[in-house]
C-alpha cells in the first residue's frame, strides 16, 4: 500500500494521460536504449529524482549516486519488474524475493570465498588459451564477430569452475546460448509492450509460447548439469575438480548440493534455480564486458600497447599462464576493464521495490512504490570530469582524478545485495585479456558500435573487431 508523502520529487514532464511515458519506449530494443538515455539525461537535468509514469506504473527513477546508494543500502526486496524473469529464474538469488534470499546469500557466499576462487586460476588460464586458439582462424581475416567465441568460453568456464561439469560433455551449449538470447530479449519486449505484462493478458501471447520452449531448453540444460554433478560426486568421480573438496569451503553447485542433503536447505526446483542463474549470471555479463573491452582496446591501440608492456613486465615474455600473484600486479589491465564497465555498463538499469519511506536528500520516496536505478548514468555525471565521455584508463591511476565519491562507481551494483560473482568477474577476465593480448593485436572502431538493451547492454550483432597474431 502506497503511503503519501510531502517531499515528492517532481513528475517527468511531457507525461501523458494513461500511457505516461511508455509511448516513448515502443520500438527494438535499440530504441529502448537511446530512449532511456533520452529519459535519463532529462532527470539528471531535474537534479537526479524524478516520477516517471510508464502505463499503468509510476516508478522513482534516480540518478544521483548517494541517493542511489541510500535506496540500494535500504531496501533489498527486488521490484515486481523481477517477476517477468521468474518463469526462468525463479527464486534463485537474483530474483528472489527478500525472505528467501537472506538465508540462501549467506548460505551461497562461502562458494565465493577468495580460497575457492583461487582454485580457479589454472581452469581460467586453460579456458583462455582455448580461446587464442579457436580465435586464431580469424587472425590476419578481417572484421569478425568475436561474441560468439566470448560468450561460448565463459558458458564453459563457468561450467568448470563453479558447476565442475564440462559444458562440451554436453552437446547443449549453442542451443543454450539462442535460448538465453530469446529469453532476454522477449522479457525486454513484455516490458515495452506493457498490456502484457499482467500474466493475464500475457498467457495469451505469442511471446509467451516464445519463452516457454526457451525455458524449456534452459531448464533442460540446468536439470542435466545438476543430474550430472550429482551422479559424480555419488560415484566419487575423480574429477579435477576434487582438490576442491579437502578444503573448507566447495564451490558453487557443490555447495548447494551438500546444503541440500545434509540439512534440507534447497529443494530440487531451488537447487535447479541456484543453477539457472549461476549459470546466467557467470557467463553472460563477463562475456559482454569482455566484447566491449576489446573493442575498446582495439579502437586505443595506445592503451592496448601499455596493456601488452604491463603483460610482458609482470609474466615476462614467454608463454606462462597468469597464477594468482600476478593479477593484483595488473594494475593498468585492472583500469582498463573498470573503465569499460564506466563506459558501457552492462547492468544499466536495477530496480527496487521501496517497502519503507527511504529519505534522500532532497526528496523523500513513498513506501510501497517502484524505483529504478541507473547505473549507467551514474558512470556519466560531469563529476567524472570534461573527458567523462572518452575512455581513459589513466584516470583510475593518477590520484585526484576520480571523483571523489566512493557511489560513483556501481558496474557491481552498492550494498549488501550487490554482485556475488564480483571478485570471480575481475579475475576471469583478467585472465582472459592477458592471454588474448598477448597473442593478438586488435585492431577496431567503436564509434560504429550500435547499442541495445536485451536486459544487459550488449551491441547490436556486428563484426567489430580484426586480429593479427603478435610475432
Ligand atoms: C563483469 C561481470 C559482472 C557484472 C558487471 C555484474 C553485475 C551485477 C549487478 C549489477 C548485480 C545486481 C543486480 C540487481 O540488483 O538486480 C549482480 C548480481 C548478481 N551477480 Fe553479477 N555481475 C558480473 C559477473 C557475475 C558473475 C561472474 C557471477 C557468478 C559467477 C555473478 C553472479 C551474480 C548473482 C548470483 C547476483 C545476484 C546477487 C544477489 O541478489 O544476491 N555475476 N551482478
Amino acid at each position: 500500500r502506497k503511503t503519501r508523502n510531502t517531499t515528492e520529487p517532481p513528475v517527468l514532464p511531457g507525461a501523458w494521460p494513461i500511457v505516461g511515458h511508455a509511448l516513448r519506449f515502443i520500438g527494438d530494443n535499440c530504441h529502448v536504449w537511446n530512449k532511456l538515455n533520452e529519459i535519463v539525461n532529462e532527470i539528471v537535468d531535474l537534479g537526479g529524482v524524478a516520477a516517471v509514469p510508464l502505463g499503468p506504473r509510476t516508478f522513482y527513477v534516480v540518478t544521483d549516486p548517494d541517493d542511489s546508494s541510500t535506496i540500494l543500502n535500504t531496501c533489498l526486496e527486488k521490484d515486481d519488474i523481477y517477476e517477468i524473469g521468474k518463469s526462468y529464474l525463479g527464486e534463485g538469488l537474483l530474483t528472489a524475493k527478500l525472505s528467501i534470499w537472506k538465508n540462501h546469500r549467506k548460505l551461497l557466499n562461502p562458494a565465493f570465498n577468495q580460497s575457492v576462487l583461487d582454485t580457479f586460476m589454472g581452469v581460467f588460464n586453460s579456458q583462455s588459451r582455448k580461446l587464442v586458439r579457436e580465435l586464431e582462424k580469424e587472425a590476419g581475416k578481417g572484421p569478425f564477430n568475436h561474441w560468439t567465441y566470448i560468450r561460448l568460453n565463459a558458458l564453459e568456464t563457468i561450467g568448470l569452475t563453479s558447476l565442475g561439469v564440462d559444458f562440451t560433455d554436453l552437446n547443449l551449449s549453442t542451443q543454450y546460448l539462442e535460448a538465453v538470447e530469446i529469453m532476454l530479449s522477449t522479457m525486454i519486449e513484455r516490458l515495452i509492450k506493457f498490456w502484457w505484462y499482467s500474466p493475464y493478458t500475457f498467457a495469451f501471447s505469442n511471446l509467451k509460447r516464445k519463452q516457454d520452449a526457451s525455458i524449456k531448453i534452459l531448464h533442460n540444460m540446468s536439470n542435466t548439469v545438476i543430474q550430472k554433478r550429482k551422479s559424480e560426486l555419488t560415484g566419487n568421480v575423480c574429477s579435477e575438480r576434487s582438490f576442491i573438496a579437502g578444503t573448507r569451503f566447495k564451490a558453487f553447485l557443490d555447495l548447494v548440493l551438500e546444503l541440500s542433503a545434509e540439512k534440507g536447505a534447497f529443494n530440487d526446483r531451488e537447487i535447479r534455480e541456484q543453477v539457472d542463474v549461476a549459470i546466467l549470471g557467470g557467463h553472460d555479463t563477463s562475456a559482454n564486458v569482455l566484447l566491449f573491452t576489446m573493442i575498446l582496446l582495439g579502437s586505443y591501440p595506445e592503451a592496448q600497447e601499455k596493456v601488452f608492456t604491463e603483460i610482458q613486465e609482470v609474466l615476462g615474455d614467454g608463454d606462462r599462464d597468469v597464477e594468482k600473484a600476478d593479477l593484483s600486479k595488473l594494475v593498468y589491465l585492472e583500469a582498463v576493464l573498470k573503465e569499460s564497465m564506466r563506459m558501457f555498463t552492462i547492468t544499466p538499469v536495477l530496480a527496487r521495490k521501496l517497502d519503507k519511506d527511504v529519505k534522500l536528500r532532497n526528496y523523500t520516496l513513498s513506501a510501497g512504490s517502484s524505483c529504478l536505478l541507473s547505473l549507467f548514468a551514474i558512470h556519466k555525471l560531469p563529476m567524472w570530469g570534461p573527458d567523462v565521455h572518452e575512455f581513459k584508463p589513466e584516470r583510475w591511476l593518477e590520484p585526484g582524478r576520480l571523483p571523489d565519491n566512493p557511489n560513483a562507481f556501481a558496474a557491481f551494483s552498492i550494498g549488501r545485495r550487490m554482485c556475488i560473482g564480483k571478485s570471480y568477474a575481475l579475475m576471469s577476465m583478467k585472465t582472459t585479456i592477458a592471454h588474448v593480448i598477448r597473442n593478438y593485436r586488435i585492431t577496431a572502431d567503436h564509434t560504429k558500435l550500435k547499442l541495445k538493451v536485451d536486459v544487459l547492454l550488449k551491441p547490436v550483432d556486428g563484426y567489430y573487431i580484426s586480429i593479427e597474431k603478435r610475432t
